[in-house]
């Protein structure tokens, strides 16, 4: 419901005004003040949408109004009625910040909408507003959770990496065991590239069978197989301007990395079944937890691709190789997991922690979260070192 507040010293304009605008939209809720101290307290004490105001008034005139109330709501919209003489004022007034003005006597159609278009500015920048804190806000939660805990050398020297390498295009091939932070390690090197206002494309190599991968990865052609309905964009092109983090590469089949060396080689792709060649400028992150050496030599996986992606090779530890990050990432799981799973947050006892350190974490960072997880359902608080002995058998 739009809230007006007209400021005129005349009543009759006064309640001309008033009465157009509730003539014209039902839905307006229209406060007059008779001067510009009566409209400035207004000002102080509502919120409007929208501000018609006179010029020339008694106690402070609309100037004076504009430009306190503006300190005040900067985005508050502001329509100025000028009289003879005073059109130089008016034009004043929107340099100071005013929405428009309309001359008196007012003209009926260009009086109503302005109104409507000033109405539906402060809609828009108040919604801008609420989208942008929202967004914010979504920013802080996605950056908690891909938060890279723990003080571990190993890890220190992968942040350095990170630092140097981010906002360079170098590819980088993220080496580890399963569940160690491989793709933790890309989202912080696209976060901390200027790559990082596009988006960063994830696929997941194992995942998509080997007949699918090119369309997937490189988009198709309406007709170019059965079931392909209409021309669709592949990951590469879904990350122009980005990164695309070419998860599990190791286990890509052989045609399928043919493929995507044609792509890193050229910087450009053809979508399946068409025949144009697309540009894409796409930074790429790969990581697997294979030896492609070993990969290399049984034939698996091609050496000349490995040669394209390995330009910084970032290799992260499994987790019994930093057993000191243990307690750290404990207590920074501990209220990730209890406000995403409705759980209360509890603290693990000095001893819990420690025989936590003496596990064998095959399963490395995932299995620990994992864990923290169960024992915040099922042990007590604070979580004892019986409680870990009872509920993480090994
Ligand atoms: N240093 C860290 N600090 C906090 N959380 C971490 C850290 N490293 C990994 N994690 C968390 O552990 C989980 C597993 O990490 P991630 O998915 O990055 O591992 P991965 O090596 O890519 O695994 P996979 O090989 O199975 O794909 C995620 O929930 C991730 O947020």
């Amino acid at each position: 419901m739009p809230k007006i507040l007209i400021i005129e010293d005349e009543t009759a304009i006064r309640n001309v005004i008033k009465n157009i605008l509730l003539d014209e939209d039902k839905s307006y809720e229209v406060e007059v003040a008779e001067d510009g101290e009566e409209g400035l307290k207004k000002i102080k004490e509502m919120d409007f949408d929208l501000v018609i105001s006179d010029i020339k008034m008694p106690k402070k005139d609309g100037v004076q109004v504009l430009t306190e109330a503006l300190d005040i709501h900067p985005d508050l919209p502001f329509l100025m009625i000028s009289g003879h003489g005073d059109i130089e004022t008016a034009v004043d007034c929107i340099k100071k910040g005013a929405f428009d003005y309309i001359s008196k006597p007012p003209d009926l159609n260009r009086f109503l909408s302005t109104v409507r278009n000033a109405v539906d500015k402060k809609k828009l920048v108040t919604k801008n507003k609420e989208l942008t804190s929202e967004n914010k806000a979504l920013k802080r939660k996605v950056a908690k959770q891909y938060e890279m805990v723990g003080q571990s050398e190993s890890l220190g020297t992968i942040r350095e990496i990170i630092d140097k390498v981010a906002d360079t295009d170098a590819r980088v091939l993220i080496l580890g065991p399963n569940g160690s932070g491989k793709e933790l390690v890309a989202h912080h090197i696209h976060e901390k590239s200027s790559r990082n206002r596009m988006p960063l494309i994830e696929v997941n190599c194992a995942a998509i069978p080997s007949e699918l991968i090119e369309s997937s990865l490189f988009g198709h052609v309406k007709g170019s197989f059965t079931g392909a309905h209409k021309d669709s964009e592949g990951k590469f092109e879904l990350a122009n301007g980005g990164t695309i983090f070419l998860d599990e590469i190791g286990d890509m089949s052989l045609p399928a990395q043919a493929k995507v060396l044609r792509a890193l080689q050229e910087g450009k792709i053809t979508r399946v079944g068409g025949d144009k060649e697309i540009k894409v400028d796409v930074r790429v992150i790969a990581a697997t937890n294979k030896d492609l050496r070993n990969e290399i030599a049984e034939g698996r996986f091609r050496e000349d691709l490995y040669h394209r992606l390995a330009v910084i090779v970032i290799e992260v530890p499994s987790l019994n190789n930093r057993k000191e990050d243990i307690g750290i990432l404990v207590k920074h799981f501990v209220p990730q997991i209890a406000e995403s799973s409705g759980l209360i947050e509890k603290e693990f006892s000095p001893e819990a922690i420690k025989v936590l350190e003496d596990y064998d974490w095959t399963g490395n960072i995932r299995e620990l979260r994992n864990i923290v997880e169960r024992l915040l359902i099922l042990g007590g608080n604070p979580v004892s070192k019986e409680d870990v002995e009872n509920f993480v058998k090994k």
